[in-house]
């Protein structure tokens, strides 16, 4: 975790005080330590170069998606997983190889596969029989073809929190491996001449800790390849395993190394392609939170605070559910410090509540600090990922701003949002004659 602390006893992000940061930015800010995005990304890279394994490392951009995060991401030679037009329209805007892009989404729109194509995006994971022929009309009409990967549900539950768990049985993603739907539309896609299925795709769920799951879901992946290898002479060029590597929140949290992941991965990948005589696939992964996760920390400025004797001290932070989702969805834990009071005793146990109308409206139930007083600067660990994406501006509170350090230097990369902005697709509305209010 990000715990550098200068001779003053002041926080430092990247080599830089926060609290030069917060002055110069404002809060709530989020800033990026970029060198931690660049080692986490090498992470996993260098674990496949180890291993001479040919692999895609996709950076779901779901996690965080700017022009400068995806431009870092590009600079680090990763590929990149997109959801939305609107994501591919950020990796478009940063330039990003195209080949190098895959889509994903449940329910894809026509717009959306549209622009894929149009594009020439590396890859679609196809979710259902419905974007089966969706897709294939589309490139009829555009007259060309598309590499696909196929996204099935293994049937594994793995161990993390309901809402983000993906790879059961009973879930809106992907085909279902155990009732037979996943080769129905893997016969649907080999009839279509304009699709180019290159292999399978799974992604079992988000922050797992556990090897087990991951292994457990190749496991499944290669029997139904090798089923199919045998029912209908298919061979798997790629195997996506997804992403879903578990990050450090808390202290109580113990993830792995994120290079331990991926050798886990390929050792299961090496050792059921060597038992059934299967050609090695290239391995192709998708980190979202383990890329962005622990390289983003959160500046709050402290405002009131209050102590209800014998209950708990509320200290309310100028940003909130509006700018971290996270704890309110997830009951997910951060850690925080007082920025500027990193050498001073802990002395009490305090409540982070945000600012929003909203009783759950709280960022960390119990941290313990130093003394706390108005106007101090308040740092959340750990919030790179499905924070600032997931900002919203309920209270019509401004999206926070978003700054990027490395090698002693800041840039501002995604300004705060003004309320010009946040109103400018309100239009007004004029009572006319002859209607009613
Ligand atoms: C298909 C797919 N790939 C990759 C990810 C990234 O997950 P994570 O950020 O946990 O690595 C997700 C999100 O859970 C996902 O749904
Ligand atoms: N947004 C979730 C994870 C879901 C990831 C996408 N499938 C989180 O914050 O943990």
């Amino acid at each position: 975790m990000n715990r550098e602390v200068n001779e003053q006893g002041e926080l430092l992000i990247a080599g830089i005080p926060a609290k030069e940061l917060a002055e110069q930015y404002g809060t709530p800010l989020y800033v990026y330590d970029v060198e931690r995005i660049r080692q986490n990304a090498r992470a996993f890279i260098q674990t496949f170069k180890d291993y001479e394994v040919r692999a895609q490392v996709a950076y779901a951009s779901k996690a965080f998606s700017s022009i400068a995060m995806l431009q870092v991401a590009k600079q680090e030679e990763l590929s990149l997983d997109v959801v939305s037009e609107g994501e591919l329209y950020t990796a478009l805007e940063a330039e990003f190889p195209v080949e190098k892009i895959h889509m994903h989404g449940n329910n894809k729109s026509l717009k959306e596969l549209e622009m894929a194509v149009d594009h020439k995006i590396g890859c679609i994971v196809v979710d259902n029989f419905y974007e089966i022929e969706l897709l294939s009309s589309i490139l009829e009409q555009k007259q060309t073809t598309m590499e696909v990967l196929l996204r099935v549900t293994p049937g594994i539950e793995a161990h993390t929190h309901d809402y983000i768990l993906t790879g059961q049985e009973d879930s809106k993603f992907g085909f279902d491996l155990s009732s037979g739907q996943a080769e129905e539309a893997f016969l649907k896609i080999s009839q279509q001449k304009r699709l180019k299925l290159k292999g399978l795709h799974c992604h079992i769920g988000s922050q797992i800790f556990e090897t087990s799951g991951f292994t457990m879901a190749t496991r499944k992946l290669f029997q139904a390849m090798q089923d199919w290898r045998k029912r209908h002479g298919f061979l798997a060029e790629v195997l996506n395993l997804g992403g879903g590597f578990g990050i450090q929140y808390t202290s109580e949290d113990d993830p792995l190394d994120l290079n331990q992941y991926a050798h886990a991965l390929i050792k299961e990948v090496k050792e059921q392609s060597s038992m059934l005589s299967y050609p090695m696939p290239e391995i192709w992964i998708e980190p979202g939170r383990a890329i962005a996760g622990d390289a983003g920390v959160t500046l709050y400025t402290v405002g009131s605070i209050k102590n209800i004797p014998g209950v708990r001290t509320y200290l309310s932070v100028d940003g909130g559910m509006t700018d971290n989702i996270r704890p309110a969805l997830y009951q997910a834990k951060y850690e925080a410090v007082l920025a500027s009071k990193m050498n001073q005793p802990m002395e009490q146990e305090y409540t982070i509540a945000g600012k929003c109308c909203e009783s759950g409206d709280m960022l960390i139930w119990e941290v313990e600090l130093p003394k706390a007083d108005h106007k101090d600067l308040l740092a959340m660990f750990s919030t790179g990922a499905y924070g600032y994406a997931m900002a919203n501006n309920y209270n019509r509170f401004q999206k926070s701003a978003v700054v990027f350090a490395e090698g002693g230097e800041h840039s501002l990369v995604v300004r705060r949002e003004d309320y010009r902005e946040m109103t400018r697709l309100d239009l007004s509305y004029e009572k006319r004659e002859g209607k009613q209010a």
